[in-house]
């Protein structure tokens, strides 16, 4: 894997995910962490950027959670906290240290103290060493104790998972996946680490085998006072076990708080349809299921302002078209995802000289999206057809970034081109509930809505969910 040259911000610069505040006993704190794979050299791709800016703390003793949508960043930035990836940009502070500065003989002592466990049990584990082998390893590696000590400390590790001391000399293809996640379980413990990444460690497993093996994360955290990232697709897993989550969208944190504050009040839309789309056993709850339109953006090139602008339910127009039906929005929205995409798309040599001779070319078919879309575009408003019609001329000259920014600037609004702040959005001291401070449990959100000038989210999302022509932009349950 290759990474784009450290490129540290200025420590003065204040970025929009900083959290301001500071909790009162960190063990983590993570300020404006990148993550980047690929983009060196003159000629590449522009990197993914897989974790785009993220700052938060986790305190001693506490569960942070970390769910998103696949591909949002999840296990980039597990392992980045772990020193398996190396950050872009950003420092990771650990009990006082910034580890992202750590070289050998110091990367390597620190590395006891902060392990990560791994989804699947099947494939990370060596099926050609015995599971007591598998646990020794780290051990071994860093050359712990005498050879009979390592053995003793590997039985040891052997009951706090609750395996059997004649499982030592088993393979792991001998038993279950519930059995080889705790081999992976003692094996991460297994040089008495105090930070641990739970990367999806239930994720494929049968469901009693799951709340076995999160009853017994819960013990270990209780036995030796273990500090977990809980990354999970799951949410009700999440809800269950972690003191706080953060909720993470295209590499940057969209809301972060206390959990249960954070399932009852989610404020960010983003955290809103994520939750929505939890299944709710009460037949009277009539809550909205808010369905995102479109995919997630590519993480090579994410929108400029707000990540999840492209798909938000709650996304601020300009005021002079907000009269236009959820219909049309959804059509203008669909058309522009379109031209992002096709500005994306490099043109190649033969695609330069035509769009130099102003030719245009096959490829752009351009007529098709927008009868797909629209249907007959004329029977839509000039305010519409207007700017769509100067777009595809764009486009079929062989610009079209050129009618990207036209659509941006026409039908855009502060959400396409400013990036929010990680702002307050829920004082309520809920520290009583929980393991951390009240500072740390503040909730925050990541969007521009929360700004006194723009209505909030629930204003926009009841005038916008009870509109009859909502299209696909959201249905009830
Ligand atoms: N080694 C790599 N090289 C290039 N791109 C990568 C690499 N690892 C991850 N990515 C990309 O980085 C982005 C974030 O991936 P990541 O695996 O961190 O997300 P995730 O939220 O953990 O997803 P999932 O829930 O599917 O595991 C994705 O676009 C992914 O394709």
């Amino acid at each position: 894997m290759s990474k784009t040259v450290d490129s540290r911000p200025d420590e003065s610069a204040r970025s929009p995910q900083l959290e301001s505040d500071v909790t009162t006993d960190p063990l983590v704190t993570v300020k404006d962490l990148k993550t980047y794979y690929g983009g060196d050299g003159a000629f590449a791709d522009p990197p993914v950027k897989a974790v785009d800016g993220v700052s938060f703390q986790i305190e001693r003793g506490e569960t942070l959670g970390l769910v998103g949508e696949s591909g949002s960043g999840k296990t980039t930035l597990g392992r980045t906290l772990v020193q398996l990836e190396t950050a872009t940009a950003g420092d990771i502070t650990f009990d006082g240290t910034d580890v992202t500065t750590l070289h050998g003989d110091s990367l390597t002592e620190w590395r006891q103290r902060a392990q990560i466990v791994f989804q699947d049990p099947e494939s990370s584990l060596n099926d050609r060493m015995t599971v007591g082998e598998i646990i020794r390893e780290p051990l071994d590696a860093h050359e712990w104790g005498t050879k009979s000590e390592r053995r003793n400390r590997v039985q040891t590790l052997l009951a706090d998972v609750g395996l059997q001391p004649e499982h030592y000399v088993r393979y792991p293809h001998q038993f279950s996946g519930g059995q080889r996640q705790r081999v992976g379980i003692a094996r991460a413990l297994a040089l008495e680490p105090e930070f641990l990444v739970l990367d999806e460690p239930v994720s494929a497993l049968d469901v009693s085998v799951q709340a076995k093996i999160i009853s017994l994360l819960d013990d270990l955290q209780a036995k030796f006072g273990l500090t977990y990232l809980f990354i999970a697709h799951d949410l009700s897993v999440v809800r269950h076990i972690c003191d706080r989550v953060a909720v993470l969208y295209l590499g940057k944190i969209m809301e972060i708080g206390e959990t249960e504050q954070l399932y009852q009040n989610p404020q960010n839309p983003y955290t809103r349809a994520l939750l929505s789309a939890i299944p709710n056993p009460d037949p009277q709850d009539e809550t909205a299921r808010i369905t995102l339109p479109g995919t997630p953006p590519s993480p090579r090139d994410p929108p400029t302002g707000c990540q999840f602008a492209t798909r938000c339910p709650a996304k601020l127009r300009p005021s002079e078209l907000d009269h236009l039906d959820a219909t049309t929005w959804e059509r203008i929205e669909r058309f522009r995802e379109v031209v992002r995409e096709r500005s994306r798309v490099d043109p190649g040599v033969r695609g330069r000289i035509t769009r130099q001779l102003g030719v245009f070319s096959a490829h752009d078919d351009i007529d098709s999206a927008v009868t797909d879309l629209f249907g007959d575009l004329q029977e839509f408003p000039p305010a519409v057809v207007n700017p769509i019609e100067s777009a595809v001329e764009h486009i079929k000259s062989g610009y079209p970034e050129k009618a990207r920014e036209l659509l941006r600037d026409t039908f855009g609004s502060i959400c396409d081109r400013e990036e929010p702040t990680l702002q307050a959005v829920n004082d309520t001291d809920t520290s009583q509930n929980s393991k951390v401070s009240s500072i740390a449990t503040t909730q925050r959100s990541y969007c521009h809505c929360h700004k006194s000038e723009h209505d909030d989210v629930s204003t926009i999302f009841d005038r916008r969910l009870n509109d009859p022509d909502a299209g696909t932009h959201s249905s009830v349950d």
